[in-house]
């Protein structure tokens, strides 16, 4: 579905960050991304969401080489990805319903037609309760699981999300994986970068690790 062939990025004149990068994310598959801090990981994310270009190689996404997909075709391909960001990135005056929604207005969705499925998807992250509350009086474990629901709002083919359980503690960081699984039973590709050893051991999952710039993989 996403597939890397020789890639490298640098930013601006630096160093190069990652390279020689090949690796592909199956449909369906499950996998962790880690390695040190600063290893590249948050970059890779962003690699994956196409909201940074490689400075070389070549990035396929569904098919299509990014290297020659017009511009124009990215916000259709990006759609297909779904993105849990570190810093969650809630618009504060909105509620959470508004949050999770704002995907399915900017598609300019009727609101009759993708009430429910809000809702449901806002109870399905254990959120039945916040529904109207506003991102600035949600705790970081809440505001974790608006930002999952969000990225799921619009079905992606994959969901990749960074170090989502970063901030909670262990019983919601293990409810969070269950979430994570259970999306993958029903479909979705997951792709979850985190430094959490004890967070990779329940999973029996591949693991992308970067280390010097480089990736192994360890099935
Ligand atoms: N916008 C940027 N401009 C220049 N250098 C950057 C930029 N973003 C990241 N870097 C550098 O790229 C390297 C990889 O950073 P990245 O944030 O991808 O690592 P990470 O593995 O996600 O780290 P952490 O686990 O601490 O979040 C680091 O050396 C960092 O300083």
């Amino acid at each position: 579905m996403i597939r890397f062939e020789n890639v490298g990025l640098r930013y601006g004149m630096g160093p190069e960050v990652l390279r020689d990068l090949n690796f592909h994310i199956p449909a369906r598959s499950f996998q962790f991304l880690t390695g040190p801090s600063g290893a590249g990981k948050t970059t890779l994310i962003r690699l994956l969401f196409l909201s940074l270009k490689p400075t070389r190689g070549l990035v396929r996404v569904f098919g299509r080489d990014l290297s020659t997909a017009p511009k124009s075709e990215l916000p259709a391909l990006r759609r297909r990805i779904g993105v849990v960001f570190q810093d969650f990135r809630l618009l504060d005056h909105l509620t959470t319903y508004e949050n999770v929604a704002l995907p399915l207005r900017v598609l300019e969705r009727e609101e009759s037609g993708y009430r429910h499925d809000v809702v449901e998807l806002l109870r399905w992250v254990g959120l039945g309760e916040r529904i109207n509350a506003y991102p600035p009086v949600l705790s970081g474990g809440e505001k974790q699981r608006v930002a999952i629901a969000r990225a799921l709002i619009t079905q992606p083919e994959v969901l990749l999300a960074d170090e989502p359980t970063g901030n909670v503690d262990p019983p919601l960081a293990r409810r969070l994986l269950r979430l994570f699984i259970e999306l993958n039973r029903l479909g979705t590709a997951v792709v979850i970068a985190t430094h959490d050893i004890g967070l990779m051991d329940q999973v029996d999952a591949r693991r992308l690790v970067i280390s010097d710039g480089r990736l192994e993989i360890s099935e």
